[in-house]
């Protein structure tokens, strides 16, 4: 099956107030289905402000986001004194997101269960621990099987059980093709298994491990990308390096074949190129011992990189 983009930022910025510093400047991410995704960063860098705009609960104030994945996030700091039961927050939560009530009611009470709450879902959320809060806010954010799930330390605060069982959690989604995205203190947090870690820093978002880096490229199966470049460009050379076969499929159109750890790596480098090229699709290919079976990668739709 093919994937496209869930999501894709392009020299996006974000400052607060019309002459505050720039937080993030430049900042370039392909979100791809079923990836999952560390960032990390020192306090203060940004990693809560870049989450919140992938969420879209913050606009950029510049630069470009294209794809509308349905999306959960839980902030960093859920509001949890709000004046009803973790049960009716949920149910009522579940049927904004589309659920009829009974399913809202029901997938409510399947969530706190899971994350050992079920006895705290007649509670006053005002009434929670810090602890049992911070469970309602995963639940709430699980509900309705999000597209594109953002998770801003929200193992912080969690028993045990509750941390392992939103460990859980994030591979199934992932394994469902949804992405996620994730901030934790903990360096052990889903340790090894994210498909690419990255770094804010100076207001950059570093590539630090996974698609793109030394230790990456070259392993897993292929993926390949048909991208449409501007009429007459050249193939960005970034693009060329990290691909292990490029094809001319049509006038402006390739078709790039790349070991799956460096697909996000070209996708990055296809959006940043001046002037852009619009992916068409992303699917996965045949193993890169085979390079004279072309595979037809599925297309499955257009994605738009739009310019300001
Ligand atoms: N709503 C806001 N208004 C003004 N400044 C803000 C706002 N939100 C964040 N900032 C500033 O933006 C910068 C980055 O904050 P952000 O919370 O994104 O960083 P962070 O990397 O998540 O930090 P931490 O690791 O401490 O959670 C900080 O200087 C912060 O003061």
């Amino acid at each position: 099956m093919g994937r496209e983009l869930l999501l894709s930022l392009e020299g996006v910025g974000r400052r607060y107030g019309f002459r505050g510093p720039w937080i993030l400047r430049g900042v370039d991410l392909a979100v791809a289905p079923g990836a999952l995704i560390r960032v990390e960063g020192a306090n203060g860098t940004g990693k809560s402000t870049l989450l919140r705009v992938l969420a879209g609960i913050d606009a950029p104030t510049e630069g470009r986001m294209a794809g509308r994945p349905r999306t959960a996030y839980v902030p960093e700091r859920f509001p949890a004194a709000l004046p009803f039961t973790a049960a009716e927050y949920l149910t009522h939560l579940g049927a904004v997101h589309g659920l009829d009530r009974p399913a809202a009611a029901r997938a409510a009470d399947d969530w706190l269960e899971r994350f050992g709450a079920a006895e705290y879902a007649r509670t006053p959320m005002a009434q929670l621990s810090k602890g049992s809060s911070q469970k309602v806010a995963v639940a709430q954010a699980l509900l309705a099987e999000p597209e594109l799930l953002v998770l801003d330390e929200a193992w912080t605060g969690l028993d045990a059980d509750a941390r392992e069982e939103l460990e859980r959690v994030v591979v199934e989604r992932t394994a469902a093709g949804a992405a996620v995205v994730f901030v934790d203190h903990d360096p052990r947090r889903l340790a090894g298994v994210p498909d690419a870690t990255y770094a804010v820093a100076g207001g950059a978002l570093n590539l630090r491990t996974g698609a793109g880096t030394s230790e990456g490229v070259g392993e897993g199966p292929a993926v390949v990308v048909e991208a449409r470049g501007p009429s007459r460009a050249q193939v960005p050379d970034e693009v060329v390096k990290l691909a292990a076969d490029v094809e001319e499929t049509g006038a402006g159109s390739h078709r790039f074949s790349v070991p799956e750890a460096g697909s996000d790596a070209l996708l990055r480098a296809l959006l940043r190129a001046r002037p852009p090229w619009h992916v068409v699709s992303v699917g996965p290919g045949k193993a890169m011992a085979e390079p004279e079976e072309e595979s037809e990668p599925e297309v499955t739709g257009e994605l738009e990189v739009e310019r300001s």
